[in-house]
């Protein structure tokens, strides 16, 4: 999606990608990727979400990017954390404890601006985009994470014609295919979630599964 599409749902507050908890996915399968006490952890596109204080508390340091600069501030200000921000580039760093939040284009990112990474994890990253975008998302991803670093992706996959996304639906064969290209692959869960998701259900939407990954870079 354009940048525009997700400042406007951050200045309506249209938010509902944003979970009011950590994703029990998280907590559930986070322990078992084996990122060490000392990794630094990536998370692309993070929102505001409250997944990256689960990673706070477990790993030694997250960073994030995230395009709105009102998902970064409420994320500082709902955690009550005083926070300190500077200028990389052309993004905005903030910094409190162990969390940085680079404000700005993942396309733009450099590696260099998140420093070596361990581990990632990707919620309603990879899903955001369209499939016309998607490849770039996987190439733009993987130019930031060094070989041998481990992550969780969780992804949805249902039939695209009955609704329109985001989230889109990335199907396990385009794992396979685009992120395979730079990424060693480990199906780790599939759940039907349809009766759970009743925006789907309201669309018609006939077959809803979330699906948990483990990616190690190649
Ligand atoms: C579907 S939301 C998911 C947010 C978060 N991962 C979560 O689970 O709540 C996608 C996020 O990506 C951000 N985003 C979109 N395009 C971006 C870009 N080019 N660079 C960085 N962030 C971007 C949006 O502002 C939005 O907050």
């Amino acid at each position: 999606m354009q940048a525009e599409f997700w400042h406007q749902r951050w200045s309506k507050q249209q938010i509902g990608f944003h979970l009011p908890g950590v994703n029990p996915l998280l907590e559930q399968y986070w322990p078992r990727l084996g990122a060490s006490k000392d990794a630094r952890v990536f998370v692309p596109l993070c929102g505001k979400s409250l997944d990256m204080g689960y990673l706070m508390a477990t790993q030694a340091s997250v960073v994030g990017c995230e395009l709105s600069q009102t998902a970064v501030e409420q994320f500082f200000d709902e955690a009550g954390l005083a926070v300190e921000c500077t200028i990389k580039g052309e993004h905005q760093s903030y910094q409190a404890q162990n969390i940085e939040l680079i404000q700005g284009d993942i396309y733009t990112l450099e590696q260099a601006s998140i420093g070596d990474c361990d581990a990632f994890y990707d919620r309603a990253a990879l899903i955001a985009w369209p499939e016309s975008m998607r490849a770039d998302y996987a190439r733009q991803l993987a130019s930031l994470l060094p070989s041998g670093s481990r992550g969780m992706l969780i992804t949805l996959d249902y039939p695209q014609a009955q609704m329109d996304g985001p989230p889109f639906s990335v199907p396990q064969c385009w794992v396979e295919q685009y992120l395979g290209e730079h990424f060693d692959i480990e199906l780790v869960s599939e759940t039907d979630v349809l009766q759970d998701n009743p925006k789907f259900l309201k669309k018609g939407v006939e077959r809803l599964s979330e699906t948990v990954y483990f990616l190690t870079r190649k």
